[in-house]
């Protein structure tokens, strides 16, 4: 017996293609970010991956991708469950920033301890300020972070996991997490049990369905799952590597 589970990184935003940290800022998908999440519904329907649940963060781009992809795949009645706990990692006070004027102040080490590290989060945006989410009425009655690392997104990101895609997945259902460049990289350290060094170098394409066949024990039969278009996949890793140069 095994699970299905669909990993999918939001198509290109408006803020990927200026090259800006945007983190928990609601941005809109770019118009090659909608084409991206159209095909990647279209990727779904050619493998005959066809989800049962779809879960998304609370931000935009994730929710329009999912729309737009099971649109696209002719599911868009499938149920939909939505939690701040699969939203982009908090980016602190880089959000809003261009990553590569902050690459140039700050040098490339910190540039990438900030941007890459498990455990090293930026500094803390301030309360208030304008890409702050601290009032925001959607996160009404959570603890709204002011900055995270990759591990602060995992602790975050682990107890939706267990309690909500989990059973789905135990359910027999094939399940789709339509979610974030960093929230799906604490996904996938957690899943294909990656250490604390080498997620550093694990990047997530965008609008490019990542599919896991997992066993009863919760492991993938295939370490890294596999992308419904590889080629397509490798070329945009290589380009989220090297955002901000
Ligand atoms: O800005 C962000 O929120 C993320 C994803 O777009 O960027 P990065 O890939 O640099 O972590």
């Amino acid at each position: 017996m095994t699970y299905t589970l669909v990993l999918l990184r939001h198509g290109e935003s408006e803020w990927n293609a200026k090259n800006l940290f945007t983190g928990w800022v609601d941005v809109p998908l770019s118009e090659k970010g909608t084409a991206e999440a159209i095909r990647g519904g279209t990727l779904l329907t050619e493998a005959g991956v066809r989800p049962d649940v779809v879960h998304t963060s609370l931000l935009r781009r994730a929710i329009m991708t999912a729309n737009l992809a099971l649109d696209a795949a002719d599911l868009h009645w499938i149920p939909v469950k939505r939690s701040w706990r699969l939203n982009e990692r908090h980016y602190g006070a880089l959000q809003g920033k261009d990553k590569k004027q902050v690459r140039d102040e700050f040098g490339n080490e910190q540039f990438m301890l900030w941007r890459r590290s498990y455990d090293v989060p930026p500094p803390a945006i301030a309360l208030g300020s304008e890409f702050s989410q601290d009032a925001e009425a959607r996160y009404a009655g959570e603890p709204t972070p002011l900055t995270e690392c990759l591990k602060d997104v995992l602790t975050r990101a682990l107890p939706y996991w267990e309690s909500a895609v989990v059973p789905d997945l135990k359910a027999g259902k094939t399940v789709l997490v339509a979610a974030h460049g960093n929230s799906l990289r604490a996904i996938i350290k957690h899943l294909d049990g990656i250490d604390d060094d080498s997620i550093a170098g694990l990047n997530v394409p965008t609008g490019i369905p990542l599919v896991y066949e997992i066993d009863e024990n919760l492991k993938p039969t295939v370490p890294g799952g596999r992308y419904l278009d590889a080629d397509a996949a490798a070329a945009a890793i290589a380009a989220v590597a090297n955002q901000g140069k």
